[in-house]
């Protein structure tokens, strides 16, 4: 049995080569290394998986490279060692993973697994946490932008907030309502908090069975504040929490849309449905 090492070269602001040796000497078994390209890499990780029997597979970067593996994976189900080396890493911090590398090789290395639900959304996997509104434009800035890591991130946060297109309208469907709702952004969380740290989600729980929607409804440097805190209880004139297994949402203009950190186009329609413990995942 193999172990895959995936690694995103540009994630984050980190060099990983210095990774390989710090593996290489806490496992025997041999390892395979990939480094994504951003071509193809979802079907040129699928073709390693088919050729080598793999007992984990490493992931190096952020939300977005596990996504590919997990993509790559279809029915399958490989453990994944995650290496948090993105600019946010967002799941690793929903999981309580160590970040610093020699915790986080050991924990990845190790014994202990967790399922974890995953997210359906217009046919896109989603593990984390998705959003349409302030918080993709946000994105589409960073990614349009030249700085990397959170100090890029974090540049983008003023010129965006003054240039928002919301706040918007969201009909609301789940299983037994329709709703109309305004508001600066609606996330689809899987997770307690963004990648960021900020805890919108208190109470959400990453392998219940359910996903919530969280409608923002105005922007609130105050309740904003709160999220810094992991038991952070907010208004609900700020955030409206709608938990559900299955929902559908549409917009009468189109919304800048993010799944897990990476943008997507601006829309108008999404559905979303829960993929119950889709995913293996080792923790602390
Ligand atoms: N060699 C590469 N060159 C350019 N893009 C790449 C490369 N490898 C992977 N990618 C892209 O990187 C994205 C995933 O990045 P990930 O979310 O893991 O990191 P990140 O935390 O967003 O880091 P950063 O913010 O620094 O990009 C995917 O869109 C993938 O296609």
């Amino acid at each position: 049995m193999k172990i895959l090492l995936v690694i995103n070269p540009i994630s984050g602001d980190s060099n990983k080569e210095s990774l390989i040796s710090s593996i290489k000497q806490r496992t025997s078994s041999k390892i395979e290394i990939f480094r994504t390209t951003g071509k193809d890499d979802i079907k040129k990780i699928k073709n390693l998986i088919t050729e080598n029997e793999l007992e984990r597979i490493l992931v190096a970067g952020g939300d977005g490279t596990i996504k590919l593996v997990a993509e790559a994976m279809e029915d399958e189900s490989i453990p994944i060692g995650i290496l948090p080396l993105g600019s946010a890493n967002g799941l690793a911090s929903d999981l309580n993973l160590p970040l610093e590398q020699e915790a986080f090789i050991k924990v990845a290395l190790g014994d202990k697994k967790k399922q974890i639900d995953a997210i359906n959304i217009n046919d896109q996997l989603c593990l984390h946490i998705s959003d349409l509104g302030l918080n993709a434009e946000l994105i589409k800035e960073y990614e349009q932008g030249t700085f990397r890591g959170k100090f890029g991130y974090a540049l983008q946060t003023i010129p965006t907030l003054f240039n928002t297109e919301g706040p918007y309208d969201f009909t609301i469907k789940t299983n037994d309502k329709t709703i109309n709702r305004k508001g600066i952004m609606l996330a689809i969380a899987n997770s307690k908090q963004f990648g960021t740290g900020a805890v919108v989600n208190a109470t959400g729980e990453i392998d219940d069975g359910i996903f919530e929607l969280l409608l923002f409804k105005k922007l609130d440097i105050f309740e904003v504040l709160k999220t810094l805190k992991k038991d952070a209880q907010l208004s609900p004139e700020f955030l409206e929490v709608i938990p559900t297994k299955k929902a559908s949402i549409q917009t009468l203009k189109n919304v800048d849309f993010q799944i897990d950190g990476e943008y997507c186009k601006a829309l108008k329609y999404v559905e979303a449905e829960i993929l119950p413990k889709k995913l293996s995942v080792f923790i602390s």
